[in-house]
């Protein structure tokens, strides 16, 4: 239930002389015969008003973000907060943060993943709530595809027990003279010469399987879905399978590196029981994906009887202090150029969205962009459910209120489809009330929210909260 402040708010509410001084100063257009009045009028109702400067784009964070990532939202027009200090949230960046649907206010327009995986997000939900969410392919490959190559080093010599023997010697005052004695307790082998199964050929299983070639291993692969992206960064030698169980059969090395995904047809577990029986006696099998992807006990086995070995660096609460585990803090992406370069591109895909209407790199909404909008016209944008008719009755609207549709583009994906049309305001001798006609787009029934992209940061947007409007 939308609680009744909510409700036709900021509809009736005119703007204060300071915001329409704003307004003047973020945009010529026509703005003698143009009333967009998309102020919210009574700011109480979304959260402290002392917590927002009205007039800019209020960015919400979760997790350290990398400061040269948040550089890129210039202060005239964005203001970042963390976590609870952001009440009036326009768009949410996060890095693992578990993000729950009430952490996500309706003045949410967007939310970025400021790297790979978006299983910390309810991503299903907000797609039922028109929020896209995105996140950052490829930024941080680079960094976990050496922590892959460093965890085959790790599974292959005993590097960390040999530390830590190392560090209880030195305690003792015995380092010097046991340094040569002990060495034949960690004795390893070499991975040139041993073969590598990646499962999942994406960013970071295609620059792992490039590289493991280099170290003169032989590599298999498997990935329903390779991408010609990642096709073309694969070795020549690369062996493709076209099944798990066949890509692992004959691996002494085992990286998966593809998404957690819930639910059926999902990764859960996805090395389970059968595929772990058929792993080689001693296969180190890398995890840098997501814990859930392995079943602990399956695993378990194969480290208590093979001498096989685990690396990972996802906490698992049966393998941590398994003698043949090395567990690590969620370290993959922890490098500083990928901290900055997942976070410089999150910054960059939601200020497209929010000041362009543009969407890519998007987990639930279909790739979008529109030529930028044309002189004297205003850019519409509007989330509705992917159900036949929707365009034509935005288009009557448009229509009713007499205003011609300059070019639009309309993209679906799942249950989700994604509209942008730039509306000509030339030509009009009477003043368009843009309010009025966005109410009426927003409640036809199928929308989800809209936006008039023109004018003041952090207005604009509207809402059809299952038949009440929110602005
Ligand atoms: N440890 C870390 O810090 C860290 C950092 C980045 C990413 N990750 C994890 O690694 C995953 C992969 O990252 P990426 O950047 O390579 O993503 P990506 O989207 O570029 O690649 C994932 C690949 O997996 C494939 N795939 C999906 N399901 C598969 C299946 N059942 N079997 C085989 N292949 C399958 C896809 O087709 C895709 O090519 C992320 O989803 C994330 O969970 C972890
Ligand atoms: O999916 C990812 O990109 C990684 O797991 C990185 O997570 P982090 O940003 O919390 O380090």
């Amino acid at each position: 239930m939308i609680p009744a402040t909510f409700r036709h708010r900021a509809l009736t509410a005119a703007l204060s002389s300071e915001t329409r001084r704003q307004i003047s100063a973020t945009s010529s257009v026509l703005l003698a015969d143009v009333s967009v009045e998309h102020g919210r009028g009574t700011w109480k109702t979304y959260g402290d008003i002392s917590t927002y400067r009205p007039g800019k784009f209020q960015i919400k964070t979760f997790n350290k973000i990398s400061p040269l990532g948040l550089k890129k939202f210039p202060d005239a027009k964005y203001e970042i907060r963390e976590g609870d200090t952001a009440a009036n949230a326009h768009a949410i960046l996060l890095r693992s943060h578990k993000l729950s649907e009430e952490e996500v206010p309706h003045t949410v327009r967007a939310i970025a993943r400021c790297g790979a995986g978006t299983n910390n997000v309810p991503v299903s939900r907000m797609t039922e709530l028109g929020i896209p969410v995105f996140n950052t392919p490829g930024a941080n490959a680079n960094a976990v595809k050496e922590l892959v190559i460093a965890g085959m080093l790790l599974g292959s010599r005993r590097i960390v027990d040999g530390i830590n023997h190392m560090k209880s010697l030195g305690e003792q005052g015995l380092a010097k003279e046991r340094v040569e004695k002990d060495k034949a307790m960690f004795g390893g082998r070499e991975i040139k010469g041993k073969t590598l199964a990646v499962i999942g050929l994406g960013h970071i299983g295609a620059a792992t399987a490039r590289d493991a070639d280099q170290l003169g291993m032989t590599v298999v692969g498997y990935d329903p879905s390779l991408s010609i992206e990642n096709a073309l960064k694969l070795p020549r030698g690369i062996n493709l399978s076209d099944s798990i169980a066949s890509a692992i059969r004959n691996a002494d090395y085992i990286s998966i590196n593809i998404p957690y995904i819930k639910g059926e047809g999902g990764t859960h577990g996805i090395i389970g029981k059968e595929v772990v029986s058929n792993f080689k006696p001693g296969a180190v099998l890398l995890n840098f994906a997501r814990g859930e992807l392995v079943d602990s006990e399956a695993l378990k086995e194969h480290l208590d009887s093979n001498d096989g070995r685990y690396v990972s660096d996802f906490p698992d609460d049966l393998l941590w202090s398994h003698p043949n585990s090395v567990i690590l803090p969620h370290l993959g992406a922890s490098t500083e150029e990928a901290e900055d370069a997942a976070a410089a591109m999150a910054a960059d895909t939601i200020r497209d969205y929010l000041e362009t209407g543009r969407v890519r790199n998007s987990v639930n909404f279909p790739s979008t962009s529109l030529p930028d909008a044309p002189e004297h016209s205003i850019r519409f944008t509007v989330v509705t459910k992917n159900v036949p008719g929707m365009l034509a009755h935005m288009a009557e609207q448009f229509a009713a209120s007499n205003l011609n549709i300059l070019q639009q583009i309309n993209q679906s994906r799942g249950n989700v489809a994604y509209n942008v049309l730039d509306v000509d305001i030339s030509g009009h001798d009477s003043i368009v009330d843009f309010k009025e006609v966005q109410e009426k787009i927003t409640m036809l029934d199928g929308v989800l929210s809209s936006r008039v992209i023109y004018g003041v940061p952090g207005t604009g947007y509207a809402k059809n909260l299952g038949g009440d409007y929110f602005v």
